[in-house]
């Protein structure tokens, strides 16, 4: 798969772990920075990785910060995205088998690398479930943002 990665300054390190992890696992991904340790806005590196998950250029996206939050929810923000902020692995596979999300974040000041890498494994190889109330309760999600938007 194509993987779309993004975070902000705190998240550089942890980063560079999951880039050589994914690529050990067979994935190509484009990092979309930033690559510098000088203080930036989280919602830059966020907004630029859901665009590129809901353009199609990448297949999946993954997004660090200090929490994981702050860029989840300006992902969230771009229409078709769907971020889940995680912290154990479970949380991970239930966002992809439930809630057929397309983008994966998680906090560089939250996880180790050994969790992050736990996480980002079992969210990859997840697939959506397809089961009807799944695909209907994604699909209400999807609603909400067409009728608000
Ligand atoms: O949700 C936001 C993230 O956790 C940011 O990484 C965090 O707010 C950055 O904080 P600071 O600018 O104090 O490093």
């Amino acid at each position: 798969m194509t993987v779309g990665i993004g975070n902000d300054h705190s998240a550089l390190e942890l980063k560079a772990e999951i880039i050589e992890f994914l690529n050990q696992k067979g994935h190509e991904v484009i990092d979309y920075g930033t690559n510098s340790e000088e203080s930036c806005d989280y919602p830059i590196y966020g907004e630029i990785v859901a665009n590129a998950v809901a353009k199609g250029e990448v297949d999946r996206g993954i997004l660090i910060c200090g929490t994981g939050l702050g860029i989840s929810l300006a992902a969230n923000k771009v229409k078709g995205i769907r971020a889940a902020v995680c912290s154990e692995p479970f949380t991970a596979k239930m966002s992809r088998e439930h809630n057929d999300c397309n983008i994966l974040a998680f906090g560089a000041r939250v996880v180790g690398a050994e969790l992050a890498k736990m996480m980002v494994d079992v969210w990859m190889n997840t697939e959506f479930s397809g089961a009807e109330r799944h695909v209907n309760r994604v699909n209400m999600i999807m609603d909400i943002e067409e009728k608000n938007s």
